[in-house]
């Protein structure tokens, strides 16, 4: 049997779009036209390294037909024609591979890699820019898949994937931090979470296992334990309070973080849900030590283990919800009363909550640490690959 593992190396080496849409609406490659634009230079060695890079920038999935041209493009540009054994009908995914690759023939090196330039520039000049990493100090920032405001000394993040429902990209991992760290030194008393749409967030993005590096799953899964500890220890160290606005659905990690957060406040339309069980995963955030401690440990194993989802008033009744509010008052009610908050004394504030965070500080990093090694084992698992592709393959993604 094929694993993710082996399934996913094989798609995501080579381009950072790792998960490939339906091998069946594969293209007819030749339709593609190839821009050819570079006529005066040849490309170089380094023009295509540069390309390459440049993909990986790309914040929009260019669809199947372009990311097999370039696959096939890249690999003629560096080993040539395609001398590979042609993979079974059933192995959908390389044999769509392989048919790109064998499609270019005798075609040489430095025309592939010509061609392969061309495309990426082409492709980039009509795309949108990267949204930037840096979250402003002041004022909304342009729209990205992550939105970061400052207004009225509450700073406000917003998930802003509203068509994949908000789930959290590599990428967002690293703005979130950064928009933390940025918040943690502005003007505002309050920092909110909260999701653009109608969901608040539905998780880790699980096509994030798809892109494998190199050196294989092993070392994606050590350099996801190393983000997703770096990630989670933001939220144990963030000195304001902190706010979650959930107006919707939340999965997964969106969940689990609410047991570090001062309010979360809900619409009666929000579920609460970690589906853990099913993804042959274990849970993080901290939530093996703030959900038992804040529900029990049998309503938290309902949750964490066996991945009963909450409505909104069950996760209020549990504990883990400071509020529900009706969805068509939800955001006027809420940030009516955020606004009052900031008008307190900031000093005191900040400083109630220090008194109440610092003593279990120490404990929830080794709980932090503990959850991301355990994960580390569980992403290479038969249990979470199989349930990954699972998920990918009923989308249309490998
Ligand atoms: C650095 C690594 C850190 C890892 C941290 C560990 C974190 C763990 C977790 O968060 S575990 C939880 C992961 N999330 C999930 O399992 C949820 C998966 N999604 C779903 O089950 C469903 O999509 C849904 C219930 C959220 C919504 O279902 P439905 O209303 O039927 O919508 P669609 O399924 O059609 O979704 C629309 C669109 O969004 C894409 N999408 C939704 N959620 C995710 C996701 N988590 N990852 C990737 N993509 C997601 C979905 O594929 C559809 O895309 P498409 O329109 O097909 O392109």
């Amino acid at each position: 049997m094929t694993t993710m593992a082996q399934v996913i190396c094989g798609l995501a080496r080579r381009w950072c779009f790792g998960a490939l849409g339906s091998p069946l609406q594969v293209p007819c490659l030749q339709a593609l036209p190839l821009h050819l634009g570079r006529t005066a230079t040849r490309a170089s060695q380094r023009d295509l390294e540069n390309a390459v890079h440049q993909v990986k920038l790309w914040k929009k999935d260019p669809g199947n037909e372009v990311k097999l041209k370039l696959y096939a493009l890249y690999k003629q540009a560096t080993e040539g024609p395609c001398n590979l054994p042609k993979p079974g009908m059933m192995d959908l995914v390389n044999k769509a591979k392989w048919d790109a690759w064998s499609a270019l023939g005798s075609l040489p090196k430095e025309t592939a890699r010509e061609n392969y330039v061309d495309l990426v520039s082409s492709l980039s000049a009509a795309s949108e820019p990267p949204s930037p990493a840096k979250p402003a100090a002041d004022g909304e920032q342009a729209g990205g898949d992550l939105v970061v405001t400052s207004e009225n000394h509450i700073t406000t993040i917003t998930f802003n994937r509203p068509a994949k429902k908000n789930a959290i990209t590599t990428q967002m991992y690293q703005d979130i931090m950064l928009a933390l760290q940025a918040a943690s030194k502005d003007d505002s008393v309050l920092t909110v979470l909260t999701g653009n749409g109608e969901y608040y967030c539905s998780g880790n993005d699980l096509t994030n296992f798809t892109d494998i590096p190199p050196e294989g799953p092993e070392e994606k899964a050590r350099t996801n334990a190393i983000l997703l500890r770096e990630f989670v220890d933001c939220f144990i160290d963030f000195p304001k309070p902190l706010v979650a606005v959930v107006n919707g659905p939340a999965v997964g990690i969106s969940v689990t973080l609410l047991g570090l957060f001062d309010l979360v406040y809900a619409s009666d339309r929000a579920t609460f849900h970690t589906p853990f069980g099913p993804l042959g995963l274990s849970p993080e955030g901290c939530s093996s030590y703030t959900f038992p401690k804040m529900m029990g440990p049998s309503k938290a194993a309902e949750m964490l283990i066996f991945g009963r989802k909450l409505t909104a008033q069950e996760a209020c009744a549990q504990g883990l919800v400071t509020e529900v509010f009706p969805d068509s008052t939800f955001q006027k009610e809420v940030w009516t009363r955020l606004r009052a908050y900031t008008k307190l004394p900031p000093n005191a504030v900040r400083t109630s909550r220090e008194v109440m965070r610092s003593k279990g500080r120490e404990r929830l990093h080794a709980v932090n640490a503990e959850e991301c090694g355990a994960l580390q084992q569980r992403w290479l698992s038969e249990e979470c690959t199989s349930a990954v592709v699972r998920f990918l393959s009923r989308r249309g993604k490998l």
